[in-house]
């Protein structure tokens, strides 16, 4: 891949996450080069790499793909070995301009004072743009009260979940909120690896007195990632201290890590006990409800990037029962979804996003079969299964076996001749015919919606 295709696809980026991100993460990124298949990048921190490597390296090796035309199965993000990574000496206890990444220079954490060092917050993450539902509200319900700025009534705030369920998003959108009605607070948020990072390059310099003048004239603490200083001695010693120090001034402490400080392993007894002290809430995994109302959520942002990009509504249900991983996942799917019918200039359908997002969908396959879709659904219609199975025309049994075609499309990885045997032996175009009719119908038809929500949830159930 040449540089001036990575200028192209820097350009579809762009449209693809919104100038902000693009200016924080994409911009500092310098294509390296492909080989067999690895595309290398060079960037000027681990922690923007880590950052692009989980929220964009599946969108650029899309457009990577599409624009070069080349083989690529991985993107890799490496600190040059003369890069501003490494640890500098630092001029006043703050880190030299040269040595932060372009990402905390263009959208730098609003922290009230130059001298704190913290990460930059993504402008996506607000708590307009979060989704509720029964698996986060709780987690929602304390951001916002600690968002409030008021009183602290519990201290730490420990968020905990899975990956990509929303931890870094609630986070930035107590430290935007606070922005907006303390901007009196120094509001610091920072990942644990960069609080590590930031503690050896001031052991390094010798500027421990800084690091921790700096640390606690902070109102607002937000420790993401805590798990990462597990093992690691002096950053959990230095890290209990800083959060003594504040918890005694009554500072409010946000942490997130992906378990519960119980199953943190490696991490100190005292540190564990002071992290359970506050309030401990976890975000579950999310529903189907949940990951429905993000998607719809998402599209809505979508439509005025992508004017006139019409998208099929059966398309969010295949994708909220199919991908239920993570929402970085689904979100994932929605961005190389519009990314690719804006490029090829089609409608998002069904057979789209099936032959857009084989990987993906082959990585979360759920294992509900055609044979028990087709017992439920003759259940719910009250015919035999073999009425569904066999010739007969009428509509009773045909209208069941549309349905069940459909669903058997939208909610198992069968290709349609594979559906078509299944359902005594009919070719592939009846499948066809019937998943089309039964999208069509259901516009139309509000007893025929209602009776595929119904049979979708019992089969999920
Ligand atoms: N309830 C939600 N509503 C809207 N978007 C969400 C929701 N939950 C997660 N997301 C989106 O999913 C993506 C991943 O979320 P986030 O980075 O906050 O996950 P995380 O829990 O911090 O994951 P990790 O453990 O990998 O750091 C983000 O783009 C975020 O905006």
């Amino acid at each position: 891949m040449t540089q001036e295709q990575w200028g192209q696809i820097r350009q579809e980026l762009r449209k693809s996450v919104g100038e902000s991100s693009y200016a924080s993460w994409i911009e500092p990124l310098e294509f390296h080069q492909l080989d067999d298949g690895v595309a290398t990048f060079h960037v000027p921190t681990t922690f923007l790499g880590n950052y692009v490597s989980r929220n964009f390296s599946d969108l650029i090796m899309y457009h990577m793909k599409a624009i070069s035309g080349g083989r690529v199965v991985r993107v890799n993000f490496s600190v040059p070995a003369n890069s501003a990574d490494r640890p500098r000496p630092a001029s006043g206890g703050s880190q030299p301009e040269a040595a932060q990444p372009k990402a905390a220079r263009s959208a730098p954490i609003p922290t009230g004072s130059d001298e704190i060092p913290g990460a930059p917050l993504d402008e996506r993450f607000t708590f307009d743009r979060f989704v509720v539902g029964k698996p986060n509200e709780l987690a929602h319900a304390a951001a916002r009260r600690v968002a409030e700025g008021g009183q602290v009534s519990f201290n730490p705030l420990f968020l905990y979940g899975g990956v990509g369920l929303g931890k870094t998003h609630l986070m930035h959108a107590i430290a935007w909120e606070l922005q907006k009605s303390r901007p009196d607070l120094n509001v610091v948020y920072l990942s644990a690896e960069q609080f590590m990072y930031r503690f050896v390059q001031a052991l390094r310099d010798r500027k421990m007195m800084d690091f921790k003048q700096l640390f606690r004239s902070v109102d607002v603490l937000m420790v993401d990632d805590v798990q990462f200083i597990a093992g690691k001695d002096s950053t959990q010693e230095e890290f209990f201290h800083t959060f003594n120090a504040l918890v005694d001034q009554n500072k409010q402490i946000i942490i997130s890590a992906d378990r519960a400080p119980g199953e943190i392993k490696d991490l100190e007894e005292r540190i564990r006990s002071r992290l359970q002290c506050g309030l401990v809430v976890d975000l579950h995994p999310t529903d189907y409800e949940l990951r429905l109302g993000i998607l719809q959520t998402k599209v809505e942002q979508y439509r005025v990037q992508y004017p006139g990009l019409e998208i099929n509504h059966g398309v969010l249900e295949f994708l909220a029962h199919r991908i239920s991983t993570n929402v970085r996942v689904l979100e994932g799917a929605l961005t190389r979804l519009f990314a690719f019918a804006s490029l090829v200039g089609r409608e998002i359908n069904m057979e789209l996003t099936q032959d857009c997002l084989s990987d993906v969908l082959r990585a979360s396959d759920r294992k509900i079969t055609v044979e028990e879709i087709q017992r439920k659904v003759s259940d719910h219609y009250n015919i035999r299964l073999s009425d569904m199975l066999g010739p007969k025309r009428l509509r009773a049994f045909a209208r069941p076996r549309q349905i069940a075609m459909y669903l058997s499309k939208s909610m198992t990885s069968r290709s349609l001749p594979d559906i078509g045997k299944r359902f005594g032996g009919r070719d592939h175009t009846t499948v066809m015919h019937g998943v089309k009719r039964i999208e069509e119908l259901r516009t139309q038809d509000s007893q025929i919606d209602e009776d595929l929500e119904l049979l979708r949830r019992a089969l999920e159930a």
